[in-house]
């Protein structure tokens, strides 16, 4: 997937501003950024769910296809197989109506994948017995393991993740962050993390792309950022990283 200019503006005021970067199948790039940077209004642009008064502007190329990123509709299609998301929170995402089981199942008939709500489950470190539970039976960090378990059983290209990590104490952030990168590589699809937390993210993905005020003012290997920082924002960043 590649994403070329990407622009965002709403009433004239801009979100996002000649956003562009790619990525690979089994790749991780973390998405930083300080809050009201545009991580999040990223991530929606490129699923086609922009706030309804936005003008989105560039293009997304998918494998030989040319996307215009203002198509809402050709979007539409990509979420799914081609794009899944594991949202911030979690629990609220589920429906809390219908058993954990019940809406992996439904999710694998909706995008035509295998149906084995029990693997889907062991995968992301959950036993059996969840497929019987309902949101409100799930702690925070089953929720977000649940969220990942149903994003992943749409066998995405590219899993688009918004902080799932946001909500749960320091050990389950990490052991959160470390099964999305370790399943995302396993199953060779392409990971977006959002984050605002550098200490999060280093050790676990390659690269990084910093936004301030929706421009991009950094992006490249995550080692070399937190070597050399190039700019103020990463630099604070890296900072704030050291002192966690
Ligand atoms: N529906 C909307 N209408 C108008 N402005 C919006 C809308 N949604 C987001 N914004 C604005 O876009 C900017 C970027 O928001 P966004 O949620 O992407 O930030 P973020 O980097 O994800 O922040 P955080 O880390 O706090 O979640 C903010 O200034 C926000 O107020």
């Amino acid at each position: 997937m590649r994403v070329d200019d990407l622009g965002c503006t709403i009433d004239g005021r801009t979100l996002l501003e000649a956003v562009s970067f790619s990525i690979c199948g089994g790749e991780s790039l973390a998405v930083l950024g300080p809050s009201g940077a545009g991580k999040s209004v990223l991530l929606r642009c490129l699923l086609g769910l922009a706030p309804a008064q936005a003008r989105v502007t560039g293009t997304l190329f998918w494998d030989d296809r040319r996307v215009p990123l203002a198509d809402r509709p050709a979007l539409a299609r990509l979420r799914g197989r081609g794009l899944a998301l594991v949202p911030q929170a979690a629990a609220a995402s589920l429906d809390p109506m219908r058993t954990v089981g019940e809406q992996l199942r439904e999710v694998c008939v909706l995008h035509d994948t295998d149906s084995r709500p029990r693997e889907r489950l062991a995968e992301v470190g959950l036993s059996q017995e969840f497929v019987g539970r309902f949101a409100h039976e799930l702690s925070g960090g089953q929720a977000q393991r649940v969220a990942l378990a149903l994003a992943l059983a749409c066998r995405p290209a590219v899993l688009l993740a918004d902080e799932p990590m946001a909500s749960l104490d320091c050990v389950s952030q990490v052991e959160l962050v470390e099964l999305l990168v370790r399943r995302c590589a396993a199953e060779q699809v392409a990971l977006v993390l959002v984050s605002h937390d550098l200490a999060r993210v280093a050790g676990c993905c390659a690269r990084a792309l910093v936004l301030d005020r929706g421009r991009m003012v950094a992006h490249g290997s995550l080692a070399e950022l937190l070597a050399a920082p190039p700019e103020p924002t990463t630099a604070a960043m890296v900072a704030a990283a050291r002192r966690s």
